[in-house]
């Protein structure tokens, strides 16, 4: 196992009457970003935080380098995270947040002005916090993150607030943590967001995990492209097409998706049953769709 492994196992969290998280299994491999995704509710930031030693587990373990956080012998040189970018003291400069951070952990000012320059806020050092943007505000919560150096980086929903440019900057960011060899752990409920950040996906609905695997073979399984039909017959012209040999999926939003077949076979199908069809066409789901789908009817507010 590397350093910079993390490993759930079975990892439960119950609140009263909620399964925040639930029997969740998954690894984070060091060397690639990976994106942990779940629509609002899914449990990805309990999960972080049980991860980080903040939440106490209700069963299951989460580890680090084969380590229950607790008992990491240096944690701030092991793991750094930002769960929320807006904690900091409203009145004190970013260079100066940092440094009362580095006092804490027993680290040399001068990492304070590294972790600055890394992140690009050095010509911000000296303005105050609350009077930075969410997305300095981001880069500040980074920098702090990365004031021990830690092989592995935990960031709770940090494309949040960041503009095109941001976005842009952080792809880039994470891209060369990964390249030194760290293990980087990105939230978002973002899938296109997502897309342009992370190597690896891990996807959660309703505190249990939906999918896992490298984010290109996810686009592969869920971009194919299907017939959608719309029809006041929803359940008739499925068995009549399932019959012919189509692959007959009924959303929720009440069409259907048929793969296996041409659409000349679908209108012949639907002639020959004497079923309407109101409207026929090709679905290529875009991202969007497809996280949705994957999550879809488990992303209740729970
Ligand atoms: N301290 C708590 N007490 C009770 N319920 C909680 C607590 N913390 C989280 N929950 C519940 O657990 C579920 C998962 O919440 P969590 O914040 O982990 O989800 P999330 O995936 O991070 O969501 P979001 O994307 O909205 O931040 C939600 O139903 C939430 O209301």
């Amino acid at each position: 196992m590397s350093e910079g492994q993390i490993v759930l196992s079975r990892l439960t969290k119950h609140y009263r009457g909620v399964r925040a998280v639930d029997e969740l299994s998954f690894q984070v491999e060091a060397g690639r970003v990976t994106g942990f995704l779940g629509p609002n509710g899914a449990g990805k930031t309990t999960t972080l935080r049980m991860l980080l030693g903040l939440v106490q587990p209700t069963s299951g373990e989460a580890a680090i380098g084969g380590r229950r956080y607790v008992d990491l012998a240096q944690p701030i040189r092991t793991v750094g995270a930002v769960l929320d970018a807006s904690a900091a003291h409203q009145g004190r400069t970013g260079r100066n947040h940092l440094r009362v951070y580095c006092a804490a952990a027993g680290l040399p000012y001068s990492r304070a002005d590294e972790v600055l320059d890394q992140v690009g806020l050095t010509a911000a050092a000296d303005r105050k916090f609350k009077g930075y943007s969410l997305g300095m505000k981001q880069r500040l919560g980074i920098a702090t993150a990365m004031l021990g150096d830690p092989g592995v980086l935990i960031l709770d929903e940090p494309a949040n607030g960041l503009d095109p440019e941001g976005i842009h900057w952080l792809r880039g960011f994470l891209r060369r943590l990964a390249a030194d060899g760290r293990t980087v752990l990105v939230s978002s409920h973002l899938l296109t967001e997502m897309q342009s950040l992370a190597d690896d996906v891990v996807i959660v609905a309703a505190g249990k995990l939906i999918r896992q695997g490298r984010i290109s073979e996810l686009l592969q399984t869920v971009s194919r492209s299907r017939i959608r039909i719309r029809t006041p017959r929803l359940a008739e012209l499925a068995a009549a097409l399932t019959a012919v040999g189509a692959i007959v999926e009924t959303t929720t939003a009440g069409t259907l998706l048929v793969e296996g077949i041409d659409q000349a076979t679908v209108s012949r199908t639907a002639l020959g049953a004497q079923l309407e069809i109101h409207d026929l066409g090709t679905d290529t789901p875009d991202l969007e769709q497809a996280f949705l789908e994957l999550t879809s009817g488990k992303a209740a507010i729970r």
